[in-house]
């Protein structure tokens, strides 16, 4: 089995019900076979979508608590989110390790969380500026990965985005080699821990465009993309689901 090609959208904190006619547009357009693909609003907008969606498309939040229940004013535990239709949560994105001071064992610990509700864990990992500047890019992914990523992980229950956090909306992007360098390595870091490590989707993400999507598509063990700003809008997230598709 081959890793699953995931097509992904992060819709931070924007949108409202309003802009659900964008996934309209996306449906009529370009729903192409040949990948999977997700889209993470804000938890406001979790259940419209996955009615609205009605299952052609896959459904995830943006975080969920380590506990089931309980009193976490503010926060979503993980069954909340599957009760309302998602199937996957994104965990541990660097605006949330950076706003909220998430670790890596509480990254850990959501995933935990996130598989015992039946949901697909997708784990971000990357480093900053200055940590790639030091020479430090590849130990920081492998410590990430190590304290992120729990002992239950599967190829079916999870995904990693390697998402460098100074190519974050920022409209920079690393060379193909430096991708393909930091995919090779979380393969094998994956491939030696996990028995079907191997098959666990690995997308990339930061500043990924319809520009750009095939050249990154191309780049050995990346299996997909998790796009913020490009996933917005109908016209910019469909050329890049296509791209996916056809790699
Ligand atoms: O953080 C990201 C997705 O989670 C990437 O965001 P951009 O595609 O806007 O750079």
């Amino acid at each position: 089995m081959a890793p699953r090609k995931l097509a992904a959208g992060n819709w931070k904190m924007n949108g409202t019900l309003a802009s659900l006619a964008e996934i309209d547009q996306l449906l009529s357009d370009h729903l192409a076979p040949g990948c999977d693909v997700l889209i993470c609003p804000p938890a406001t907008l979790v259940h419209a979508l996955a009615a609205r969606t009605q299952g052609k498309i896959a459904v995830g939040g943006q975080d969920c608590h380590a506990k089931t229940s309980g009193a976490h004013t503010g926060d979503i535990a993980a069954a909340q989110l599957q009760d309302a239709g998602a199937s996957h949560a994104i965990l541990g994105h660097s605006e949330r390790r950076t706003d909220h001071a998430e670790t890596d064992e509480q990254v850990r610990g959501k995933a935990v969380a996130a598989h015992e509700a039946g949901l697909v864990a997708v784990i971000c990992v990357g480093e900053t500026e200055a940590q790639r500047d030091a020479g430090q890019t590849l130990d920081v992914i492998s410590a990430q990965l190590a304290g992120s990523v729990p002992d239950c992980a599967t190829a079916a229950n999870t995904v990693i985005a390697y998402e460098p956090v100074w190519a974050i909306g920022t409209g920079r992007t690393p060379t193909n080699d430096q991708i393909a360098e930091v995919h090779a390595l979380m393969r094998d870091r994956l491939s030696a821990r996990f028995d079907d490590g191997a098959d666990i989707a690995l997308l990339y993400g930061g500043s990924v465009k319809p520009g750009n999507a095939a050249e990154i598509f191309a780049i050995p063990h990346v299996n997909g993309a998790l796009v913020g700003g490009a996933s917005l809008k109908a016209q910019d997230f469909g050329p890049i689901i296509a791209a996916l598709a056809v790699t």
